[in-house]
């Protein structure tokens, strides 16, 4: 089964009450409500209290919210988590994490701060420690009591400790892309591919979504409403793999094929994994509306 969707997960800062607002008509799959660095340290108590008022008071609909606090050993961390823990988010992103000991950990204090049980960890995956240490992190989510639902790549923090340079094709990052998805799919967690930077830029930005969709990544972190479009659009499945899904489906069915593991539509060998392949492609179709 398909959890709910999140091709598209849009960053707005706590202290842009505007943006918060704004919120309430954009198409993201998933707001994600921004306590860290997008946020300057005068103005952390402010996005705090207005955050804490977005999620309380709600009117997002079907959209899922979550908020990015602070990085745990911060002195934001414990007042972020005391706010909004209790208020019942979809989710709560931690910052640079850098080991599954502090997914447990950061779980622990989601239950002491009385976050509800739907209450979802995201992990953000933005240090060296982290990026090679992926599959350990993911393995957290084997226990339940993690809440680890999703992991999301941080490129500009993995640039900036890394030395490494977002460069088009993102070839110093290509082999950190694939671990990420794999410890993923070990741990059968969702994975979400990082932001990109040059929000007026839209055909770069689809390069690099669909870059991310063939990876096998569930969808792609947001910083600006005009990139929710493109990548929910990039993040669904096409009109042609809709239609070779419903063929797919359609052949199997057929009672001459009842005993058939391989079949050929329009001379492509077809098996039965890819009658699971179909039926997901039209579950996604189906999630997406
Ligand atoms: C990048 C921005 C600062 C640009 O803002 P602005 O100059 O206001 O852009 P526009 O004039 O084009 O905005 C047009 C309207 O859209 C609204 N808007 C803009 N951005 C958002 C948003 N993110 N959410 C909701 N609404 C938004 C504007 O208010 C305008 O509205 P209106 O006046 O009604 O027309 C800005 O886009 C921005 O702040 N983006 C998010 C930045 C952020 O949250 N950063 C932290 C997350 S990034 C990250 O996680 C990096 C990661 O950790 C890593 O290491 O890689
Ligand atoms: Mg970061």
């Amino acid at each position: 089964m398909i959890s709910r969707l999140k091709r598209s997960v849009l960053a707005m800062p706590g202290s842009n009450a505007r943006a918060l607002e704004k919120g309430k008509t954009l198409a993201a799959d998933v707001l994600m409500f921004e306590l860290e660095d997008g946020v300057a340290e005068s103005a952390k108590a402010t996005a705090r209290a207005q955050v804490a008022a977005a999620v309380a008071d709600g009117g997002y609909g079907a959209r899922q919210l979550v908020v990015r606090v602070n990085a745990r050993g911060s002195e934001w961390y414990k007042p972020d988590i005391a706010a909004i823990a209790p208020l019942g988010p979809d989710g709560i992103v931690i910052p640079k994490v850098n080991s599954r000991d502090e997914i447990l950990k950061a779980a622990a204090d989601l239950v002491a701060a009385g976050a509800p049980y739907k209450t979802r960890l995201w992990a953000m995956i933005e240090t060296p420690r982290a990026v090679f240490d992926i599959e350990k992190i993911a393995s957290a989510a084997d226990d339940r009591a993690s809440r680890l639902e999703v992991l999301v790549l941080g490129p500009n923090d993995i640039a900036k400790s890394t030395r490494a340079r977002l460069t088009p094709g993102r070839p110093a990052l290509l082999s950190w892309l694939s671990a990420g998805v794999l410890a993923a799919r070990v741990h059968n967690i969702e994975i979400i591919d990082g932001i990109y930077n040059d929000f007026n830029d839209l055909d770069g930005l689809r390069r690099e979504a669909a870059q991310g969709r063939d990876f096998g990544f569930d969808g792609k972190m947001l910083i600006h409403p005009g990139q929710i479009g493109p990548v929910n659009e990039i993040f669904a499945p096409s009109a042609e793999e809709v239609d070779f899904a419903r063929r797919i489906i359609a052949v199997f069915d057929e009672p001459e094929n009842a005993d058939k593991g391989v079949v050929q539509i329009d001379g492509k060998m077809v098996e039965r994994l890819h009658l699971d392949i179909a039926r997901r492609t039209l579950q996604l179709v189906e999630a997406s509306g």
